[in-house]
């Protein structure tokens, strides 16, 4: 027991080792139950694990979302027990060999639109939204996937009048290169939309296998992974699904900082391209068919300029009742898609909840294994979280 984090929780394994800290599989002395256990780097200057807590505090009992069982001071590094988890959707696309179906992605997406939705109606952003920040279920056949990793998350409502923070620029980058939205690339305090940018990014990578600017030798930097993302269309970054992904990107693109998105409008977009697969497929017609998506992509190309127009009917909805084969979720997780009710869970007080942060121009950018990316801590930024006072 010696060896037992927190007294508690005994070491088995290291399941992944992050910038920040260790995460092992433990476990759990009182119940003998297998659990995840994040332990900080003891070098860390401000905790994310802290701000995970938080964050993650508020998320409980929604779906979706790890189960926090314990946390506290280890050796002078926090720690947080929780609900141990299955393999990354990062892990489960290495495994199938960068080869997800059209309707796969499709309901990865709506269960991921779902986990954002829920996260921002707790007033928190994520910021760093990438596949490896969602695994899948622990147990086998379970479509459930979870949203990891709330250590750069942030409250984007400040006050107690439930003010939207303010818009800045010259901020300094937080979140991963990679999936990271253009505004954050150019400094820009992010908001809603930045989550749901990455979120678009991520798509992207699962239906083209790529994306435009990853490199396999890293050998790219932050700046030019920018500028090819301001090169590149987004029919491009799309070209291998249907254009309600066009709609969807081009929508989230015309948001204005503090705009509240809508999420009934894009998970519309979602159960539409679901339904429209489900009658190709009965059909027999592939569901990456160059020729379909041209078709479709000519209606819709006119609509594109403005993503609110009335859009052409051309999905016909799957009948009631139609069964869902698929490869990597099962059915039923229509039922994970109940509206998430609105709440507000993150205010800030006038006093400040946790002790002032000493020196406020430490700026640590800590490049991952995966480069290229980079993921930073901002001081200013997590001292604004940390006034995110959880009620
Ligand atoms: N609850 C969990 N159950 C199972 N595995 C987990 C759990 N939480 C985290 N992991 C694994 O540990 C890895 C690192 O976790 P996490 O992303 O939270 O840490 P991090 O230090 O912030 O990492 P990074 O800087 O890479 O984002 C994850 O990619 C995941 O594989």
């Amino acid at each position: 027991m010696d060896d037992a984090i927190g007294g508690r929780f005994i070491k088995e394994s290291i399941i992944g080792e992050g910038n920040f800290g260790t995460v092992y599989r433990a476990l759990d002395s009182t119940n003998k139950k297998p659990v995840a256990v994040k332990v900080e780097k003891p070098s860390i200057d401000i905790s994310q694990v802290e701000n995970e807590i938080r964050v993650l505090n508020a998320l409980q009992g929604n779906r979706g979302f790890p189960r926090l069982i314990a946390s506290g001071t280890e050796d002078g590094s926090m720690y947080i027990a929780m609900q141990l988890l299955g393999p990354s959707l990062e892990e489960k696309f290495q495994e199938s060999k960068h080869l997800f179906s059209l309707m796969v992605v499709l309901k990865i997406a709506e269960q991921i639109l779902s986990r954002i939705q829920t996260l921002h109606n707790k007033l928190f952003i994520h910021r760093d939204i990438k596949p490896r920040q969602f695994l899948m279920s622990p147990s086998a056949g379970s479509p459930t996937i979870y949203m990891i990793d709330f250590g750069l998350s942030k409250c984007y409502q400040n006050g107690k009048m439930g003010l939207h923070i303010q818009y800045m620029e010259n901020r300094p980058f937080v979140g991963t290169a990679n999936y990271a939205s253009i505004n954050t690339h150019m400094g820009i305090q992010q908001s809603r939309r930045d989550d749901l940018e990455s979120y678009m990014y991520m798509l992207s990578y699962f239906l083209n296998g790529s994306l435009p600017w990853l490199s396999k030798d890293h050998s790219i930097s932050d700046r030019e992974i920018r500028q090819i993302k301001n090169r590149i269309s987004v029919n491009e970054l799309f070209r291998k699904g249907p254009q309600e992904l066009v709609l969807m990107m081009a929508y989230i693109k015309s948001m204005a900082f503090e705009d509240r998105p809508d999420y009934d409008y894009l998970m519309g977009l979602i159960k539409r391209m679901k339904a429209n697969v489900k009658v190709e497929k009965k059909r027999g017609i592939s569901t990456l068919s160059v020729n379909t998506i041209e078709q479709k992509a000519r209606k819709v190309r006119k609509a594109i300029t403005d993503p609110f127009a009335e859009q052409p009917d051309l999905f016909k909805t799957a009948k009631n009742g139609e069964k869902n084969k698929n490869e990597l979720l099962n059915p039923g997780d229509e039922e994970e898609m109940k509206p998430e009710p609105n709440s507000a869970e993150c205010m800030t007080e006038e006093t400040e909840v946790y002790p002032e942060i000493k020196d406020r121009n430490i700026l640590k950018t800590i490049n991952t294994k995966e480069r290229p990316q980079s993921r930073s801590l901002d001081i200013d930024a997590m001292k604004e979280t940390q006034k995110c006072y959880i009620m």
